[in-house]
């Protein structure tokens, strides 16, 4: 195994499903089945805050995840919780600057895919010198999601990265919504990390899809 190209990465951020069993008002599994078969690109288990499953639940909802995601060829990645994603064999994990050292989680890793929280250039450089694959940026809009979630930067987080030259694969979390979605590609984003937008939405399917168009002419529209 190699580590993931570019352009791979790119393909998988457009539309990044991230759930955990206390997103959801009704039974996740469905919801993420339904979404899985709208045309999510990527999944990201995070299973955190109030409510969380934790111990032996946390280790069986995250097989049931990751065995949904086999099934329809969505790669699995797990969020803060290395242990739990090297035991499981996910495909990869994501980070923050508050986690495990990224160039310590690039060595337990080996070739899986390490994405890497960022908020400024600066943190943006040091992820790729570490070892990301792709960055996550945010929040670009106000979020009730995470409840120690810095500052809304909007899109000029994702500007500035492009201005400067930085060529990583890049995906926009925070407040992410079929209706802002064009923006943060067009601001240089590769696709959108959601929860609300698809964990609460009455139709999971529906709202992929509308985030899926959004995402296309927001890249289509890209300078
Ligand atoms: C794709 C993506 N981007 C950013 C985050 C946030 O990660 P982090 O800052 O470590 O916060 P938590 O999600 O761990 O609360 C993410 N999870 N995914
Ligand atoms: C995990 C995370 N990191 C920055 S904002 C956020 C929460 C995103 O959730 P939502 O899509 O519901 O706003
Ligand atoms: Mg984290």
């Amino acid at each position: 195994m190699s580590r993931i190209s570019a352009d791979e990465m790119r393909q998988l951020l457009k539309v990044y499903f991230i759930m955990g069993s206390n997103n959801c008002k009704e039974n996740p599994l469905k919801i993420a089945e339904e979404a899985f078969k709208a045309g999510v690109t990527l999944f990201q288990f995070r299973e955190k805050g109030n409510g969380a499953l934790t111990g032996e639940a946390k280790y069986h909802f995250a097989k049931e995840l990751q065995h949904l995601c086999k099934q329809y060829d969505v790669p699995f990645i797990v969020n803060d919780d290395v242990e739990l994603a090297l035991e499981l064999d996910a495909d990869g994990v994501h980070i923050g600057q508050d986690d495990e050292a990224a160039e310590q989680v690039r060595k337990k890793l080996r070739d899986k895919i390490l994405g890497v929280s960022a908020h400024n250039l600066e943190e943006a450089q040091q992820a790729i010198e570490n070892g990301a694959d792709y960055i996550g940026i945010g929040p670009v809009f106000p979020t009730s999601t995470k409840e120690d979630a810095k500052e809304v930067q909007g899109t000029s987080v994702i500007r500035v990265l492009k201005e400067n030259g930085i060529t990583i694969p890049i995906v926009g979390i925070g407040g992410i919504t079929p209706e802002n979605a064009e923006s943060i590609c067009e601001a240089g984003s590769d696709g959108v990390s959601v929860i609300t937008a698809i964990s609460h939405a009455s139709s999971p399917s529906g709202r992929v899809q509308m985030l899926k168009q959004a995402v296309e002419r927001g890249i289509a529209n890209q300078a």
